[in-house]
Protein backbone atom coordinates (compact mmCIF):
# COMPACT_ATOMS: atom_id res chain seq x y z
CA UNK A 1 0.00 0.00 0.00
CA UNK A 2 1.48 3.68 -0.84
CA UNK A 3 -0.01 5.42 1.80
CA UNK A 4 2.81 6.91 3.98
CA UNK A 5 3.46 5.28 7.39
CA UNK A 6 3.59 8.39 9.27
CA UNK A 7 1.90 12.04 8.27
CA UNK A 8 5.73 13.88 9.14
CA UNK A 9 8.68 14.56 7.85
CA UNK A 10 8.40 15.51 4.00
CA UNK A 11 7.45 19.42 4.50
CA UNK A 12 10.12 19.24 7.80
CA UNK A 13 12.36 17.84 4.92
CA UNK A 14 11.63 20.46 2.48
CA UNK A 15 11.82 23.64 4.95
CA UNK A 16 14.73 22.38 6.45
CA UNK A 17 17.72 20.65 4.43
CA UNK A 18 19.43 17.49 6.12
CA UNK A 19 21.36 14.41 5.20
CA UNK A 20 17.94 13.23 3.40
CA UNK A 21 17.56 15.99 0.57
CA UNK A 22 21.46 16.77 0.45
CA UNK A 23 22.57 14.41 -2.09
CA UNK A 24 20.97 13.37 -5.03
CA UNK A 25 20.10 9.89 -5.93
CA UNK A 26 21.83 6.80 -7.60
CA UNK A 27 19.03 4.84 -7.71
CA UNK A 28 17.56 4.67 -10.69
CA UNK A 29 17.13 2.14 -13.50
CA UNK A 30 18.53 2.38 -16.55
CA UNK A 31 15.56 2.45 -19.65
CA UNK A 32 13.55 -1.19 -19.79
CA UNK A 33 12.53 -3.12 -17.71
CA UNK A 34 11.64 -1.63 -14.66
CA UNK A 35 11.92 -3.31 -11.34
CA UNK A 36 10.18 -2.81 -8.11
CA UNK A 37 12.45 -1.07 -5.04
CA UNK A 38 11.72 -3.87 -2.23
CA UNK A 39 10.29 -1.37 1.50
CA UNK A 40 13.40 -2.07 3.19
CA UNK A 41 15.66 -1.49 0.27
CA UNK A 42 14.12 1.67 -0.96
CA UNK A 43 13.45 3.48 2.22
CA UNK A 44 16.93 2.64 3.01
CA UNK A 45 17.73 4.67 -0.02
CA UNK A 46 15.21 7.20 0.86
CA UNK A 47 14.50 8.82 3.48
CA UNK A 48 11.90 10.80 2.14
CA UNK A 49 8.75 8.24 1.24
CA UNK A 50 7.43 6.33 4.40
CA UNK A 51 6.03 3.81 1.68
CA UNK A 52 6.22 0.65 1.11
CA UNK A 53 6.43 0.23 -2.37
CA UNK A 54 8.35 3.01 -3.77
CA UNK A 55 6.77 5.57 -6.40
CA UNK A 56 6.80 4.58 -10.05
CA UNK A 57 7.53 7.75 -11.93
CA UNK A 58 6.72 9.27 -15.27
CA UNK A 59 7.99 12.78 -16.48
CA UNK A 60 5.79 13.87 -19.09
CA UNK A 61 7.20 16.41 -21.39
CA UNK A 62 6.90 18.30 -24.28
CA UNK A 63 5.86 21.69 -25.63
CA UNK A 64 3.05 23.93 -24.98
CA UNK A 65 0.17 22.12 -26.93
CA UNK A 66 2.33 19.31 -27.55
CA UNK A 67 -1.09 17.12 -26.28
CA UNK A 68 0.52 15.86 -22.70
CA UNK A 69 -2.89 16.23 -21.07
CA UNK A 70 -4.67 15.06 -23.77
CA UNK A 71 -2.35 11.59 -23.64
CA UNK A 72 -2.13 11.73 -19.88
CA UNK A 73 -5.97 11.05 -19.59
CA UNK A 74 -5.45 8.24 -21.90
CA UNK A 75 -2.86 6.70 -19.90
CA UNK A 76 -4.63 7.28 -16.69
CA UNK A 77 -7.97 5.31 -18.61
CA UNK A 78 -5.58 2.55 -19.78
CA UNK A 79 -3.28 2.38 -17.05
CA UNK A 80 -4.32 3.28 -14.15
CA UNK A 81 -1.90 6.31 -13.36
CA UNK A 82 -2.24 8.79 -10.89
CA UNK A 83 -1.80 12.87 -13.15
CA UNK A 84 -0.30 15.29 -11.78
CA UNK A 85 -0.39 18.28 -13.79
CA UNK A 86 2.03 20.62 -13.07
CA UNK A 87 0.67 23.56 -14.23
CA UNK A 88 -2.85 22.37 -13.00
CA UNK A 89 -1.55 22.34 -9.55
CA UNK A 90 -0.10 25.92 -9.75
CA UNK A 91 -3.40 27.01 -10.93
CA UNK A 92 -5.27 25.51 -7.90
CA UNK A 93 -2.65 27.19 -5.93
CA UNK A 94 -2.77 30.64 -7.68
CA UNK A 95 -6.47 30.48 -6.96
CA UNK A 96 -6.44 29.44 -3.57
CA UNK A 97 -5.43 31.65 -0.38
CA UNK A 98 -1.90 30.94 -1.07
CA UNK A 99 0.76 33.22 -0.08
CA UNK A 100 2.35 32.37 -3.77
CA UNK A 101 -1.08 33.35 -5.71
CA UNK A 102 0.48 36.83 -7.36
CA UNK A 103 3.50 35.38 -7.85
CA UNK A 104 2.34 32.42 -9.49
CA UNK A 105 -0.64 34.06 -11.68
CA UNK A 106 2.43 36.66 -13.24
CA UNK A 107 4.73 34.16 -13.62
CA UNK A 108 2.01 31.81 -15.93
CA UNK A 109 0.77 35.33 -17.64
CA UNK A 110 4.15 36.24 -18.74
CA UNK A 111 4.75 32.38 -19.64
CA UNK A 112 7.85 31.90 -17.57
CA UNK A 113 8.73 29.18 -14.58
CA UNK A 114 7.75 29.64 -10.86
CA UNK A 115 10.56 29.18 -8.52
CA UNK A 116 11.28 25.17 -8.32
CA UNK A 117 11.11 24.97 -4.13
CA UNK A 118 6.83 25.94 -4.85
CA UNK A 119 6.49 23.53 -7.87
CA UNK A 120 8.03 20.97 -6.31
CA UNK A 121 6.38 21.17 -2.80
CA UNK A 122 3.61 21.21 -4.62
CA UNK A 123 4.38 17.84 -6.59
CA UNK A 124 5.46 15.76 -3.37
CA UNK A 125 2.16 17.21 -1.31
CA UNK A 126 -0.04 15.52 -4.11
CA UNK A 127 2.22 12.56 -3.90
CA UNK A 128 2.35 12.04 -0.36
CA UNK A 129 -1.29 11.77 -0.03
CA UNK A 130 -1.78 9.28 -2.87
CA UNK A 131 -2.71 5.81 -2.99
CA UNK A 132 -1.75 5.28 -5.68
CA UNK A 133 2.04 4.75 -6.07
CA UNK A 134 1.89 5.19 -10.20
CA UNK A 135 2.39 8.75 -10.98
CA UNK A 136 2.35 10.73 -14.43
CA UNK A 137 3.78 14.05 -13.68
CA UNK A 138 3.17 16.23 -16.23
CA UNK A 139 4.88 19.36 -17.04
CA UNK A 140 7.77 19.27 -15.02
CA UNK A 141 11.02 19.35 -14.67
CA UNK A 142 10.44 22.33 -17.36
CA UNK A 143 14.55 22.99 -16.72
CA UNK A 144 17.78 21.55 -14.90
CA UNK A 145 17.38 23.60 -11.88
CA UNK A 146 13.89 22.16 -11.67
CA UNK A 147 15.36 18.61 -12.56
CA UNK A 148 18.12 18.72 -9.64
CA UNK A 149 15.69 20.15 -7.21
CA UNK A 150 13.11 17.78 -7.18
CA UNK A 151 15.78 14.78 -7.31
CA UNK A 152 17.57 16.36 -4.25
CA UNK A 153 14.31 17.33 -2.17
CA UNK A 154 12.28 13.86 -3.40
CA UNK A 155 15.71 11.33 -3.47
CA UNK A 156 13.99 9.90 -6.12
CA UNK A 157 14.02 9.73 -10.47
CA UNK A 158 11.61 9.28 -12.44
CA UNK A 159 11.89 5.58 -14.06
CA UNK A 160 11.16 6.99 -17.95
CA UNK A 161 10.45 10.40 -19.35
CA UNK A 162 7.81 10.66 -22.33
CA UNK A 163 8.76 13.59 -24.70
CA UNK A 164 6.11 14.61 -27.02
CA UNK A 165 7.92 16.07 -30.20
CA UNK A 166 5.57 18.48 -31.99
CA UNK A 167 6.46 21.15 -34.43
CA UNK A 168 5.94 24.82 -33.43
CA UNK A 169 3.02 25.69 -35.89
CA UNK A 170 0.94 22.55 -35.28
CA UNK A 171 1.51 23.57 -30.99
CA UNK A 172 0.40 27.54 -31.99
CA UNK A 173 -2.38 26.71 -33.79
CA UNK A 174 -3.76 23.69 -30.83
CA UNK A 175 -3.33 26.52 -27.95
CA UNK A 176 -4.95 29.21 -30.08
CA UNK A 177 -8.01 26.93 -30.62
CA UNK A 178 -7.94 25.69 -27.22
CA UNK A 179 -10.47 27.77 -25.91
CA UNK A 180 -10.39 26.32 -21.99
CA UNK A 181 -10.02 30.29 -20.91
CA UNK A 182 -6.37 30.24 -20.22
CA UNK A 183 -4.82 33.24 -19.07
CA UNK A 184 -1.47 31.91 -21.04
CA UNK A 185 -2.91 30.67 -24.41
CA UNK A 186 -2.49 34.19 -26.25
CA UNK A 187 -0.20 34.93 -29.10
CA UNK A 188 2.19 36.73 -27.01
CA UNK A 189 2.27 35.04 -23.85
CA UNK A 190 2.59 31.49 -26.54
CA UNK A 191 5.76 32.93 -28.23
CA UNK A 192 7.52 33.31 -25.01
CA UNK A 193 6.48 30.05 -23.75
CA UNK A 194 7.76 28.19 -26.87
CA UNK A 195 11.10 30.50 -25.96
CA UNK A 196 11.37 29.42 -22.81
CA UNK A 197 10.67 25.56 -23.65
CA UNK A 198 13.88 25.08 -26.18
CA UNK A 199 16.19 27.33 -23.73
CA UNK A 200 15.25 25.65 -20.46
CA UNK A 201 13.11 22.43 -21.13
CA UNK A 202 15.08 20.92 -23.69
CA UNK A 203 17.70 20.70 -21.80
CA UNK A 204 15.97 18.62 -19.55
CA UNK A 205 14.65 16.29 -22.72
CA UNK A 206 18.34 15.80 -23.70
CA UNK A 207 19.39 14.82 -20.32
CA UNK A 208 17.21 11.84 -19.78
CA UNK A 209 17.73 11.00 -23.57
CA UNK A 210 21.60 10.47 -22.50
CA UNK A 211 20.39 8.75 -19.59
CA UNK A 212 18.76 6.27 -21.81
CA UNK A 213 15.06 6.80 -20.33
CA UNK A 214 13.48 9.22 -22.89
CA UNK A 215 11.05 7.91 -25.01
CA UNK A 216 10.27 10.20 -28.20
CA UNK A 217 7.09 10.61 -29.30
CA UNK A 218 6.33 12.05 -32.87
CA UNK A 219 3.20 14.22 -31.40
CA UNK A 220 1.39 14.59 -34.85
CA UNK A 221 -1.61 12.81 -36.00
CA UNK A 222 -4.93 11.87 -34.13
CA UNK A 223 -5.16 11.63 -30.23
CA UNK A 224 -5.69 8.06 -30.93
CA UNK A 225 -2.66 7.54 -33.54
CA UNK A 226 -0.30 8.85 -30.98
CA UNK A 227 -1.45 7.02 -27.80
CA UNK A 228 -0.39 3.71 -29.63
CA UNK A 229 2.73 5.08 -29.71
CA UNK A 230 3.01 5.53 -26.16
CA UNK A 231 0.97 2.22 -25.14
CA UNK A 232 4.16 0.28 -25.91
CA UNK A 233 5.86 2.11 -23.49
CA UNK A 234 3.83 1.10 -20.55
CA UNK A 235 3.02 -2.52 -21.75
CA UNK A 236 6.92 -3.04 -21.88
CA UNK A 237 7.42 -2.20 -17.82
CA UNK A 238 4.97 -4.80 -15.66
CA UNK A 239 5.10 -2.50 -12.30
CA UNK A 240 3.24 0.22 -14.87
CA UNK A 241 0.41 -2.37 -16.31
N1 LIG B 1 -3.28 14.91 -31.55
C1 LIG B 1 -3.97 16.04 -31.51
N2 LIG B 1 -4.40 16.62 -32.63
C2 LIG B 1 -5.08 17.79 -32.61
N3 LIG B 1 -5.37 18.47 -31.47
C3 LIG B 1 -4.96 17.93 -30.32
C4 LIG B 1 -4.24 16.70 -30.27
N4 LIG B 1 -3.96 16.42 -28.98
C5 LIG B 1 -4.46 17.43 -28.26
N5 LIG B 1 -5.08 18.34 -29.04
C6 LIG B 1 -5.73 19.58 -28.64
O1 LIG B 1 -4.69 20.56 -28.52
C7 LIG B 1 -4.90 21.37 -27.36
C8 LIG B 1 -3.70 21.22 -26.44
O2 LIG B 1 -3.67 19.89 -25.95
P1 LIG B 1 -3.23 19.58 -24.46
O3 LIG B 1 -3.96 20.48 -23.53
O4 LIG B 1 -3.35 18.13 -24.27
O5 LIG B 1 -1.69 19.99 -24.56
P2 LIG B 1 -0.62 20.23 -23.43
O6 LIG B 1 0.67 19.73 -23.95
O7 LIG B 1 -1.10 19.68 -22.14
O8 LIG B 1 -0.58 21.83 -23.37
P3 LIG B 1 -0.03 22.77 -22.21
O9 LIG B 1 1.45 22.62 -22.22
O10 LIG B 1 -0.44 24.13 -22.65
O11 LIG B 1 -0.68 22.34 -20.95
C9 LIG B 1 -6.22 20.91 -26.75
O12 LIG B 1 -7.26 21.73 -27.23
C10 LIG B 1 -6.38 19.48 -27.27
O13 LIG B 1 -7.74 19.09 -27.39
O1 LIG C 1 6.59 22.96 -13.53
C1 LIG C 1 5.96 23.94 -13.98
C2 LIG C 1 4.78 23.80 -14.71
C3 LIG C 1 4.14 24.92 -15.17
N1 LIG C 1 4.63 26.15 -14.89
C4 LIG C 1 3.91 27.37 -15.32
O2 LIG C 1 2.55 27.05 -15.65
C5 LIG C 1 2.32 27.36 -17.02
C6 LIG C 1 1.33 26.42 -17.60
O3 LIG C 1 1.84 25.10 -17.56
P1 LIG C 1 1.15 23.93 -18.44
O4 LIG C 1 2.02 22.73 -18.29
O5 LIG C 1 1.14 24.46 -19.84
O6 LIG C 1 -0.23 23.74 -17.91
C7 LIG C 1 3.70 27.36 -17.67
O7 LIG C 1 3.78 28.12 -18.86
C8 LIG C 1 4.52 27.99 -16.55
O8 LIG C 1 4.32 29.37 -16.50
C9 LIG C 1 5.77 26.29 -14.15
O9 LIG C 1 6.23 27.42 -13.90
N2 LIG C 1 6.42 25.19 -13.71
MG1 LIG D 1 -1.37 20.57 -20.23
Amino acid sequence: MWRRATKSSLFLRLLKPSKHNASLSQSSTNGFPFHIHTHTHFQEKHGIFSKEVAPFITFVLGGPGSGKGTQCAKIVETFGFNHLSAGDLLRREMDSDSEYGSMILNTIREGNIVPSEVTVKLILREMESSDNHKFLIDGFPRSEENRIAFEKISGVEPHMVLFFDCPEEEMVKRLLSRNQGRIDDNIDTIKNRLKVFEALNLPVVEYYAKRGKLYRINAVGTADEIFEQVRPAFEACEVAK
